[in-house]
This record gives C-alpha cells, structure tokens and sequence, in this order.
C-alpha cells in the first residue's frame, strides 16, 4: 500500500454526486475511491474496515484555494500544523497556500522550495502552493511553474506586509508582460482587483483629515476601485490570452463585469469569501479590525446581491481568504493601520451549508461545485481531486445536517483563534473529516492522525502527487 493512504468502506451515507444525492456503499482502496456501490451490496464482500455513515450526509472533502499559512518565515502568524488542523476540523481536504505574508514571498523557485521544506510532514490535509507575480521576477515564472507552482498570484494593489524581501504589488507592465508568460506557460493568474491609485487617494485625504476610524477605511475601497482593477485586468486578459481567476471579489457590479467576459469567451473565473456572504459593514463597526479585509465588507443590499449571484451559478469559487497575523497587530486606533485579513479557515464549510443550504435552500450539489468541484478545476486538480467518483482521492466530508455544532473557541484550531464566527451555533456537523481515505479529523476526538497531507505539483498539462 502506498504510505499514507487507506483502505475502507463507508456504509450507507447520504453521498452528494455532482448531479443528485444517492445512499450508497463507497469503497475505497489505496486512498482512492474504487467503488461507489448501490446500500448494502459492499460491506459483506471486502474484509475492510467499515465506518457507518447511516443517517450522514457524505461530501467531497472542500477545496480552499485561497489561505495564507505565513510560512516559511512568518509561522508565529500561523504555520502549516495549527491552518491546515483548522481547515481539517472544517471539512477542507486541500488548500492551496498563497505566496505572500511568509519570508522570502514565493516568487523564486528556490523560494518555492523552501516553502515545500517548511511544509513537509507538517500539513493535516494535502496541499498545492500559489507561485508570485511581483516586479522584476517574470523570468522567475517558468521555473516556478516547473517546482509545481499550482498558479500565479498578483496585487493590483498593495498588499503590505511584513520582512526584507515583501510581496510587491504588479504595476501595469508586470501585469500585462506577466500575463503573456503566464499563458505562454498554460497557467493561471489570479488577482487580487483593487484600483491602486484610487485606493491610495482616498486613504491618504481621510489620513490627512485625521479620519481613521472603520468606517473611514471602509470608505477609502469603494466598489468602483474594485470594478476599475476588474476592467483593467480583464483587457490585459484579453490582449495575453492568460487565464485569469478574480480572488475575493465583493460586489455584485465586479461579478456582472467579469461575467460579460466570460460570455465573450475568455477564461475567467470568480471567487467570493464567506465574509462578504454573512458579515457585513456593521459587522465592521461592531467588531472591528477582527474583520478588517480588502476589499473591504459591503452593505446588505450588496450581500444580498452577491447570494443571488451564489444562487444563478455566477459564483465559481468560495474560498475563505484566511489570512492571519498575531494579534498585536490587530490591535491599533488607526484602522488603515491594523492588519487586514479574517481568520475564517475553519468555518467556510459550515457558514455555506448554514445560510447556503439551511436558510436560502441552495441545493447541495450546486454548494459542493463552488467548494470543491470547480476549485480543483481551476487548478488542474480535477482528474484527481473535488469531487466523489471512482478514480478519485477518497477525501471526504461525513457531515450530520441535524445536528447542531457551537464553535467555541476551544473548538478552534488556528493558532491565534480569531475566528468572526466563535460562538455561533451552526445547524450542522462536521462529523469526519478524510483525505485519501484516512481519517484525519473526527467530531468527538478533534484530530485523530499525524499530519498526512502531501504536497500536489501541479505539472504543464496534469497533475500528479508531489
Ligand atoms: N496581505 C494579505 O494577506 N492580504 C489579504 N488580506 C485581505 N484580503 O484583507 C488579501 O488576500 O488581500
Ligand atoms: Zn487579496
Ligand atoms: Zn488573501
């Protein structure tokens, strides 16, 4: 048997396909799925372990193309063990780690490397790294996507952060040039969309007035920076041919924008968070820099606009943006000053199946093609990972609808614990959390298993286990 991976059977869990939600008998063999067979027609031929998933709900394990785990260099901000234990405890089975917020960034392919060393061993689930698109590093890129860089990541604006060598934000230039040797490369750019220039203005008058409170921050990133970065970046994607994924977009005028270009055929595709799904400004005046992103949180009217575009399949990814800092650096009466990002890793899971599947009805195969299915496909994974076929890793999700699940803060696994969401009694539970057919997370006993996650390289054309 290959090491780390696991043979059993899963009885009779409530399984959710692609397309419907059958009870079936899943076999798995050497971490994979072989078989998925009509209730009660496995277990009484393979002498294999069976777990009895009667009454559950069995989902393909989630995918979380977007965390920043702040290694190698930063790992007092979280590190590998603590974010994918969290991601572990919350139904995520993959994450892909982005190349900013660790010492050096990923921008080098020696860098690639050391972030791979920093990552051995050490990781609860599997794993794919984001290479960087910064200034002066596009003759970086082809080595980077030969380590298994799973894509590219760049700022349109600045991203901040800490140590010698930061992650920088991509001028015009390194936009347009990097996206022509990206698609050269048959890669994809994602981007994180903010008009610079505007961004910048704003914060600097509301500085210079001495107006640094939430709301003040809040003002300084309106949509409009948003949807200029969009357009912007969309007619480079044009003139490249490079493929192109918008990170944590928040308003539904960026979502109508990028999808007109789809209809005009370019590969685009669009990510939300949960936090722009479930917090809102409010939330940012109530709670603080706890829930400090860029973009920043929109009003109600825009979250109920966003679900909609969630409802119409608009929405391709939702992935959670964690993205941590310890909590010195949360604290600060300058709002422009603290640390932007939410530490939402652990709930992504939960929060979708509450206000997605619980409260607006959003059926679980259309939840599970936005947390799994199309992640992996944005990122070559799919032949392999995000959904329940035979063929694939056996990592799954055995979660009780019926059962509610309070996150309390002993409940987190995150290094630094601020969670927006503790204390919050969600209408499900996470059950069992398994990648590659082992059991890594389990609701009563909290991480069960070492570490087994393995690196996934992504190469030109494919993928295959790092
Ligand atoms: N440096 C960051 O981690 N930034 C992140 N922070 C947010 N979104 O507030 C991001 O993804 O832009
Ligand atoms: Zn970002
Ligand atoms: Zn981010």
């Amino acid at each position: 048997m290959q090491p780390n991976t696991w043979n059993c059977i899963i009885k009779g869990g409530l399984v959710v396909l692609p397309d419907r939600i059958e009870q079936l008998d899943i076999v798995i063999q050497e971490g994979r799925i072989q078989s998925l067979m009509p209730y009660q027609t496995a277990s009484e031929e393979l002498p294999l372990p069976v777990i009895d998933a009667a009454g559950l709900h069995v989902l393909p394990g989630a995918i979380d193309i977007h965390v920043h785990f702040n290694e190698p260099g930063l790992g007092a901000w979280e590190g590998f063990e603590t974010g994918s234990a969290a991601l572990a405890a919350g139904g995520i089975t993959t994450y892909v780690d982005m190349p900013l917020n660790g010492v050096p960034p990923t921008v080098k392919p020696e860098y690639l490397i050391l972030k791979k060393q920093a990552a051995e061993g050490r990781s609860y689930v599997d794993y794919a790294l984001w290479g960087g698109l910064v200034e002066g590093n596009i003759d970086q890129l082809e080595g980077l996507a030969a380590g298994g860089a799973a894509g590219f990541k760049a700022f349109m604006s600045e991203p901040g952060g800490e140590g010698e060598e930061i992650f920088t934000r991509a001028d015009d230039q390194t936009l347009l040039e990097g996206m022509k040797e990206i698609a050269r490369l048959g890669g994809v750019l994602a981007v994180h969309a903010e008009d610079e220039q505007l961004v910048s203005v704003l914060a600097a008058e509301a500085r210079q007035q001495g107006r640094m409170d939430a709301i003040d921050y809040i003002h300084s990133r309106p949509v409009e920076a948003e949807m200029l970065a969009v357009q912007q970046a969309l007619s480079y994607a044009r003139e490249s041919g490079c493929a192109l994924h918008f990170v944590h977009i928040s308003s539904r005028e960026a979502v109508d924008i990028i999808i007109a270009a789809k209809k005009e055929g370019l590969d685009v595709t669009v990510e939300t968070c949960p936090h722009y799904l479930v917090l809102t400004e409010e939330s940012m005046l109530t709670q603080g820099s706890i829930v400090k992103c860029a973009p920043p949180l929109r009003s109600r009217q825009q979250q109920e606009q966003l679900w909609e575009a969630v409802r119409e399949g608009l929405i391709d990814i939702i992935a959670s943006d964690h993205s941590p800092c310890p909590p010195a650096m949360k604290q600060s009466d300058d709002f422009f000053a603290v640390w932007g990002g939410i530490s939402g890793g652990q709930s992504t899971l939960l929060l979708m199946l509450e206000q997605g599947y619980h409260q607006r009805g959003i059926p679980l195969p259309q939840l599970m093609q936005m947390l799994a299915d199309q992640p992996a496909e944005r990122l070559g994974l799919s032949h392999i990972k995000g959904k329940i076929a035979e063929g694939m890793d056996a990592d799954l999700v055995l979660v009780n609808l019926t059962e509610p699940y309070e996150l309390t803060y002993e409940e987190l696994y995150d290094r630094h614990k601020q969670n927006p969401y503790t204390g919050f009694t969600f209408s499900s539970t996470i059950v069992r959390t398994l990648v590659r057919g082992n059991t890594v997370y389990q609701s009563e006993q909290g991480l069960v298993s070492q570490p087994v996650g393995r690196f996934i390289a992504r190469q030109p054309g494919g993928v295959v286990h790092g």
